[in-house]
């Protein structure tokens, strides 16, 4: 698209005041589109930017953020860390459905999701996968349960005169990541990460958030009456996956913490992951804890799960912006306030 077909054009992030929603907005600015962003919270100030605040869930509250919209950006969720399933069910289903509507209701043709990998992951590898794969039969955790009811909803809504593509990032991480280097720190401090989880080789794809976004914005410029990509699903990815605990490692020694060397047999962790979930649910009634180490968190740590973008660099042009090695120095740059101090 030209920059000069850009102009005057709105393109709408729900979203848009998080972590990958945001940096969606910095890029479309950057691109020349005017933009409006919808999100619970106004998470910071651009005065190119008009802000609505809302619950997507809420059609009244998404209606005023619609009018004369080129394109909506739907990357708003809640943690995928959190594990509550009735706000999983709320804003991920629901909450895509009253988008729908608003997007019909508002004449918005086209809406770009923010899926997820994970919709085909259910604790077992995953080595090339292409987005032909099933969906999971059996999702490991409530927000992926609800990611893959919502690509459903996105996909099943494309018509001849509306027009959805559903992008699936998979471990996006970046500036102002809030979920992969925060918590991977944290885990670090705690002291509890000493050990690899499993021999140390499975092989993930780690996506760096400029890469995630370059894919959105590609598909929202693809996404024209006939285009091939209308209704589909697209990974986007680093196209360079990566031993798992090598990137954490690079990530760890670049902010001055001891990368872990020795390993726990996978099975052992698994198993205790899984009295940990117990635990924490017979203790729901008296706190809510959300242990780091869960069924998921330890599968994703130790099992193969990298994905093929070739179907968004066939259909898209897709082409990673960032390679891994600078993505990952670009990340650790930007966390001063997370590097080792006690060294
Ligand atoms: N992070 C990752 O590794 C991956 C993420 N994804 C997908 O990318 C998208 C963005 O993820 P990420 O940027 O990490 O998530 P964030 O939590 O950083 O951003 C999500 C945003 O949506 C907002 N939001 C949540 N509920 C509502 C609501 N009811 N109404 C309006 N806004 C709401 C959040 O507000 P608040 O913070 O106040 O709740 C937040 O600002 C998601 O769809 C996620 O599933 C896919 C693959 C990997
Ligand atoms: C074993 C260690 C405590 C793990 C520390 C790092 C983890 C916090 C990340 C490693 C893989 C990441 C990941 C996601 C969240 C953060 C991690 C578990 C997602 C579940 C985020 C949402 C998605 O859509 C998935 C595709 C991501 C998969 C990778």
């Amino acid at each position: 698209m030209e920059a000069t077909d850009r102009q005057g054009k709105i393109c709408l992030v729900v979203g848009g005041g998080g972590f990958l929603g945001r940096h969606i907005v910095e890029k479309l600015l950057d691109r020349g589109y005017e933009v409006h962003v919808f999100d619970l919270r106004e998470t910071f100030k651009d005065d190119r930017v008009t802000y609505f605040l809302g619950d997507l869930c809420k059609k009244e509250d998404l209606l005023p953020a619609m009018k004369d919209v080129f394109v909506v950006f739907h990357c708003a969720t809640p943690s995928p860390l959190s594990n509550n399933k009735e706000l999983f069910h709320k804003v991920n289903c629901h909450g895509t459905k009253t988008i729908i509507e608003a997007c019909k209701e508002a004449g918005v043709k086209r809406l770009v999701l923010t899926s997820s990998a994970s919709v085909v992951y259910e604790g077992k590898d995953v080595e090339n996968g292409t987005e032909d794969l099933p969906y999971a039969c059996k999702p490991m955790d409530y927000y992926t349960e609800t990611k893959i009811l919502q690509e459903k909803i996105v996909l099943e809504a494309n018509s001849d005169d509306f027009f959805t593509v559903a992008i699936r990032p998979h471990g996006i991480f970046g500036p102002r990541d809030p979920h992969m280097v925060p918590t991977t720190v944290r885990t670090a401090k705690a002291g509890k990460m000493k050990f690899k989880i499993g021999d140390g080789k499975n092989i993930v794809d780690f996506t760096f958030v400029e890469n995630v976004v370059h894919g959105h914005i590609l598909a929202a410029e693809h996404l024209e009456p006939g285009s091939k990509i209308c209704g589909k699903a697209y990974h986007i990815t680093n196209d360079e996956p990566i031993f798992f605990w090598d990137f954490l490692s690079k990530i760890l020694t670049g902010l001055g913490y001891n990368a872990p060397k020795k390993n726990l047999p996978f099975w052992l962790v698994y198993i205790i992951a899984v009295i940990l979930q117990v635990i924490c649910f017979l203790l729901k009634p008296i706190k809510q804890i959300h242990p780091t180490f869960t069924p998921m968190t330890v599968s994703l740590a130790g099992t193969h799960h990298y994905y093929s973008c070739q179907r968004a660099i066939a259909d898209m042009g897709y082409k990673p912006l960032v390679n891994l090695d600078d993505a990952i120095q670009k990340t650790v740059d930007s966390f001063p306030e997370l590097r080792n101090t006690s060294k």
